[in-house]
């Protein structure tokens, strides 16, 4: 192969630049960086080498060198993991090739600040070289392939790099970080076992250095350190999950959470265990402060890696753990999995049911661990996951009401999401037999909504509902400790004892006294409500929307429409107010002409005053303008 130059893909080229720029206030996690890097390449090798000893090559201790030259001022990293092909060398080095890194590379704005914030989140691996490094060269060899056809491949961080052909007797790779003048301070051991000890201490793999000794001066020259000529291992060497837990400090799993998690805040809650009896396994789970951006998609990536006998077998293992608790990290290792398990084998087998069953448990132990001793964390752990949470009443019928207890909601008496179901419980009045509810679709619009109204007037606390995941969640979720939920826009209202026997009376007489109006009410709005009826749940406005028991509320159905899903129509039933003056006034004007105008006006109010849209917003228009003037 001729020595070729290249150009970085364009997000490349940016994302460098914004490296170059000193983005980072802590330019030592570059090492990290590209001791995870060597790392994952040795897994990739002992993953590979299960179908193909021979990639071994009679060299099968994988382990990571770091060394310095400080004449060279060079500082070099070696794995003797899989290595790259020449081709690989160009596609990996020069383009991003994960979707996720590239849309995020390009919402960067520019704005340093910003951009050093969203960075952390993603970290950018092998490019974090150039924080320290104004030029990098890497000589590869992959495994399997002749040694004559190693590559190196060389860059400065501007727009180009060089490839070309290379003999390299040993497989793996050699990142070679030519040090900028003022980043000397990485040519010491000190300072680079410090950040080992520190970033990389977790790393299975023993990590090397050339070992140092004191040597004395001779003929009155100062002593130094020097070069013994063997190598020493400066970390732990044994993967952090495997290790004692009282050997293990808070500081270490957050550590490790960051390196999975590419997250900069340490995790919300930590649980280690080892699991023993039937199916024997080791979980390492962490709940993070902060949720992705992308949480509400169902399909993203699960955050749990998949290890058997301490070997890496899979990252995002969607089989350990429920869609609805996508947002936990960690690992698992697992002593019954074959080594050659598939994703596809992993859904059928019995042991991975019983991993993620215990896991599942565990992670609801650690939630209910800070909701009952730890308010302030819980707080901020619903605030980012409560939404996701919900999906499991819906999702997990086994663990329903252990989920039920952990929700909170905000209530017609409290601002704040803070009201669980028990709380609710020991609040309610004497006869009040069901936890009301409504749905709406945003908290102001649930609080302001016609129908809290008679509720309201007689004290009852309503729970208020606002999460696009609600009404379908609370469709699996019937009751609570043996009291039913009742959504109070749904079916008639029934305030069973709580309605004293006058109210029920009055609001029957008003039905047969009403009755001529409601029938032509019916008639006039028969294309857009499947009954007009007279309500004792409204105080102060004229007009509500309720949907039968059972059916889809109106929110949900617009919801759905608008992501462009096909519903079936349900017409709402308009409910009215026979004592607001606006009805009164519908029946002085039953034989007018008007009539129909203003049917049609109630309507399309009541409808507004849910969040909805009339239909025909231009007839709505006309049709109180013709009243106004
Ligand atoms: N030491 C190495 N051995 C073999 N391949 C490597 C090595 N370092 C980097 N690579 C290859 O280069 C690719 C890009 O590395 P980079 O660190 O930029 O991203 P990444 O490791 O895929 O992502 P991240 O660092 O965010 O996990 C890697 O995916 C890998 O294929």
């Amino acid at each position: 192969m001729q020595k070729q130059t290249l150009s970085f893909q364009a997000e490349v080229a940016q994302l460098l630049k914004l490296v170059t720029h000193s983005l980072y206030s802590n330019p030592d996690i570059f090492l990290r960086e590209l001791i995870s890097n060597a790392s994952d390449a040795c897994d990739k090798l002992r993953f590979e080498a299960l179908n193909d000893a021979g990639l071994h090559e009679n060299d099968s201790e994988l382990k990571v060198r770091v060394s310095f030259d400080k004449a060279a001022k060079t500082l070099t990293i070696t794995d003797n993991g899989i290595g790259m092909s020449q081709q690989e060398a160009i596609d990996h080095l020069g383009t991003i090739a994960k979707s996720g890194t590239r849309d995020f590379v390009a919402k960067l704005s520019g704005d340093q600040k910003n951009d050093a914030q969203l960075i952390g989140q993603f970290g950018v691996g092998f490019y974090s070289g150039f924080i320290v490094a104004d030029k990098i060269t890497v000589e590869s060899r992959r495994a399997g392939v002749p040694a004559a056809q190693g590559v190196r491949w060389v860059s400065e961080g501007t727009g180009e790099f060089d490839v070309s052909e290379i003999e390299r007797a040993e497989r793996g790779t050699s990142i070679i970080l030519h040090l900028k003048d003022d980043a000397s301070e990485y040519l010491n051991a000190w300072k680079l076992k410090g950040i080992i000890n520190k970033y990389s201490d977790h790393i299975s793999l023993p990590i090397l250095m050339p070992k140092e000794e004191w040597k004395e001066g001779e003929n009155d020259q100062p002593g130094e350190m020097a070069f013994t000529g063997e190598w020493e291992t400066v970390n732990q060497a044994a993967a952090l999950w495997t290790r004692p837990k009282k050997d293990i400090t808070p500081e270490h799993y957050a550590e490790f959470y960051k390196q999975i998690s590419y997250d900069s805040e340490a995790p919300l809650a930590t649980t280690h265990n080892r699991v023993e009896g039937a199916t024997e396994y080791t979980q390492l789970l962490f709940i993070p402060s902060k949720a992705p951006v992308d949480m509400f998609n169902r399909d993203k990536a699960a955050g749990v890696k998949l290890y058997v006998k301490r070997v890496f077998i899979m990252d995002d293992a969607q089989a350990l753990l429920p869609t609805y608790l996508r947002f936990v990290k960690g690992v698992v290792d697992s002593s019954d999995l074959p080594l050659n398990v598939s994703r596809e084998l992993l859904q059928e087998s019995r042991a991975v049911k019983a991993i993620r069953e215990g896991c599942t448990k565990r992670v609801l132990s650690m939630i209910e661990d800070l909701a009952n001793n730890e308010p302030e964390k819980f707080k901020t752990f619903y605030a980012e996951f409560g939404a996701v949470l919900k999906e499991g009443l819906g999702e997990d019928f086994a663990n329903r009401e252990r989920l039920a207890k952990l929700l909170r909601f905000a209530s017609s008496t409290t601002d704040t999401t803070s009201v669980s179901f028990a709380d609710y419980k020991a609040r309610m009045k004497d006869g009040q037999d069901a936890i009301y509810y409504i749905t709406a679709d945003t908290l102001a619009a649930a609080k302001s909504s016609p129908q809290l109204e008679i509720f309201r007037k007689k004290g009852i606390e309503v729970l208020l509902m606002a999460d696009r995941v609600d009404e379908w969640a609370l469709n699996y979720l019937n009751e609570f400790d043996g009291t039913p939920l009742q959504s109070v826009a749904k079916g008639a209202v029934d305030l069973g004892k709580l309605q004293d026997e006058d109210e029920k009376k009055a609001a029957e007489e008003a039905q047969t006294q009403f009755k001529p109006i409601l029938d032509k009410l019916k008639e006039a709005l028969k294309d857009k409500a499947s009954d007009v009826r007279a309500t004792s749940r409204l105080v102060d406005s004229p007009a509500c929307l309720v949907v039968q028991d059972g059916d889809m509320s109106t929110q949900l159905a617009r919801m759905l429409k608008q992501a462009g899903q096909t519903v079936p129509e349900v017409k709402p039933i308009l409910e009215v107010n026979a004592q607001h003056p606006l009805v009164r006034k519908l029946e002085a004007s039953a034989e007018l002409a008007s009539f129909d105008d203003l049917a049609n006006i109630l309507f399309d109010q009541a409808l507004l005053a849910e969040g909805g849209m009339p239909a025909d917003p231009a007839a709505y228009v006309r049709r109180v303008n013709a009243l106004l003037v």
